[in-house]
């Protein structure tokens, strides 16, 4: 049970060798914190026995006062008569706000969600998409939002959290939908929602509020190497295969990563290099894959941080030249001749980047990905859903600078007025969201787009548009981290603190914006392959 404490009561603790002070209704005894805030010990004794917490939440994130805060809490002000769950009740009539049409869900900070959150209508949105919305939100704002900031500086991922993900059905939310649920999905979906009803809303939902995190290297490190790596195993490996690795990896015990890019080239798929020369029983393979994401980590089991992928999906060059000869692989961490190291990169740091070599590895022909010479059109179907997972990351972190943005603009205060009251500030936002619920807009269309249309043209219709969205995608993100970042000032120039989220996200940018195909290929692609598919279907240019 809580204690209490009058106003008078805590008024007289104001020395340095017992200093308390009232923050959001509590009362923290700081008198062993002076010396080790990092604000300084005269500000807080400036401050002691008062309430606090104006000035407290213009200098700190909410995080500050649960984690770091709790241990000097003593207590609460007031009477034990206002403890918690003594409220009375009373026949006064709820107050119902006429401004509102439909069932808002979040904080409510003004486009901080998307539309159908702040209780817009939308065509595409019923219960079982709500009830994933706030099974996910309750799990990021519980078991991941307070800790990313520990995560990234220590650039691994504790092993807990993919049990803990598997667990809350996030790891499954997040693959494609595999067609024998009964053995490869070990948990429920989020939400509760029935496997054989979880449409590509409740996926986009559950990356969506995953990212809300505003963490690059978290989200990735989480699910990316995982949805793009055990795409091609559910699409178009053998049930022996599929056995080995979905299962495992939707438990959270295991990991896998999608390895195609290579020192040598990216974007240019067609003429990757690594080889696997054919020995009758097995593949003999040799080359190196680079920027691979959650291919490796620093060895941190010690503390029970994970070493990531345990299987890599791996396009391999198994015959002629160019497009042709390419196959896929699935090859395993502890086969011989398989070495990782974590990159060193500007930015999504918990992910696991990882320069891969394979030095004569026997792979036995059962771990051939489909058919062989057949890997290249894998791989482009493999690049819709991997890029509608960027266009969804990107935009939410785009979303949360502007929240972040317009919560900070509403308490910082510079020439006698908030920062949201000056017109070069609202104007940054204008644009910052004008941008983002565009994008989001046309997000939505092609995930109904996807819902409807025949997977087996999906890569030739969609493709174009699912480029430009990319584009589209990391060029808002990019555009609202910067606008952020001159909002927030020297708060984001500095890591942690208020400014963190913003800070962190301003150096992910180029995450998004290179890898999946960098934002000039697929400006490119997106006009060339649709103008293909007008003059196909007879259009008059
Ligand atoms: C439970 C009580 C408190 C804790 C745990 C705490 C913790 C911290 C921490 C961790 C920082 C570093 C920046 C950040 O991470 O946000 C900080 C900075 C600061 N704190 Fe506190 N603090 C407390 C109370 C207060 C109060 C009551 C005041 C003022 C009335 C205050 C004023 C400041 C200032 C001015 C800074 C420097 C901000 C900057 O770097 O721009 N703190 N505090």
């Amino acid at each position: 049970m809580s204690k209490y404490f009058s106003i008078e009561e805590v008024a007289k603790h104001t020395a340095a060798e017992d200093c308390w002070v009232i923050i959001h209704g509590g009362v923290y005894d700081l008198t062993p914190f002076l010396s080790e805030h990092p604000g300084g010990k005269k500000i807080l004794l400036k401050h002691a026995g008062i309430d606090a917490t104006e000035k407290f939440d213009a200098f700190h994130n909410a995080s500050v006062l649960s984690k770091l805060g709790a241990q000097y809490l003593i207590g609460k002000v007031g009477g034990s008569q206002e403890e918690e769950g003594s409220s009375v009740e009373t026949d006064e009539v709820e107050d119902v706000n006429p401004l509102v049409v439909g069932k808002p869900f979040g904080d409510m900070v003004p486009y901080s969600d998307p539309m159908w959150y702040q209780d817009w209508y939308s065509p595409y949105y019923k219960d079982s998409h709500r009830a994933v919305r706030k099974a996910v939100r309750e799990f990021v704002d519980k078991e991941i939002t307070p800790f990313c900031y520990e995560w990234d500086e220590a650039k691994q991922l504790p092993r807990e959290l993919y049990y803990k993900a598997a667990k809350a059905g996030i790891l499954a939310g997040c693959c494609a939908a595999v067609s024998d649920p009964a053995t490869m999905i070990p948990y429920g979906m989020p939400g509760g929602v029935p496997y054989e009803e979880f449409d590509a809303f409740h996926r986009l939902i559950v990356m969506d509020e995953l990212s809300r995190c505003a963490s690059g290297g978290v989200t990735w490190g989480l699910i990316g190497g995982l949805g793009i790596g055990i795409g091609p195993i559910i699409h178009f490996a053998s049930k022996e295969l599929q056995a080995l690795v979905v299962p495992d990896c939707l438990s959270g015990k295991k990991r896998i990563c999608l390895a195609i890019t290579e020192p040598t080239g990216g974007s240019d798929v067609a003429n990757l290099q690594t080889e696997a020369k054919d020995m009758g029983d097995y593949f003999l393979v040799n080359g190196e894959k680079k920027w691979i994401t959650n291919g490796g980590g620093r060895l941190l089991s010690f503390y029970g941080y994970v070493v990531f992928a345990d299987f890599f999906s791996v396009a391999v060059r198994t015959g002629k030249p160019g497009f042709g000869g390419i196959s896929f692989l699935l090859i395993e961490r502890n086969m011989p001749g398989v070495t990782t190291r974590q990159m060193n990169c500007s930015g999504v740091w918990a992910s696991g980047t990882a320069y891969v070599t394979f030095e004569d590895v026997k792979v036995p022909k059962s771990h051939v990905i489909g058919k062989v010479d057949k890997g290249f059109k894998y791989i482009m179907e493999n690049f819709n859903p991997e890029r509608i997972g960027c266009v969804i990351q990107a935009n939410r972190f785009a979303r949360v600078c502007i929240e972040e943005a317009i919560t900070y603009g509403n308490k910082r205060e510079t020439f006698g007025k908030k920062l949201i009251d000056h017109p070069v500030i609202r104007n940054k936002l204008a644009n910052m969201i004008r941008k983002v619920e565009a994008t989001h807009a046309w997000l939505e269309a092609l995930v109904y787009q996807s819902t409807h249309m025949d997977p087996s043209i999906q890569a030739i219709r969609l493709g174009g548009p699912i480029a430009l969205c990319k584009a589209q995608a990391s060029r808002t993100f990019e555009y609202c981290a910067r606008e952020a970042a001159q909002i927030f000032g020297g708060l984001s120039y500095t890591r942690g603190g208020q400014g963190e989220k913003v800070e962190r996200l301003y150096r992910e940018v180029r995450a998004y914006a290179i890898p999946g195909g960098s934002e000039e290929i697929m400006l490119d692609l997106g006009v060339r392959q649709s103008i293909k598919v007008g003059q196909f279907m007879g259009a008059k240019m």
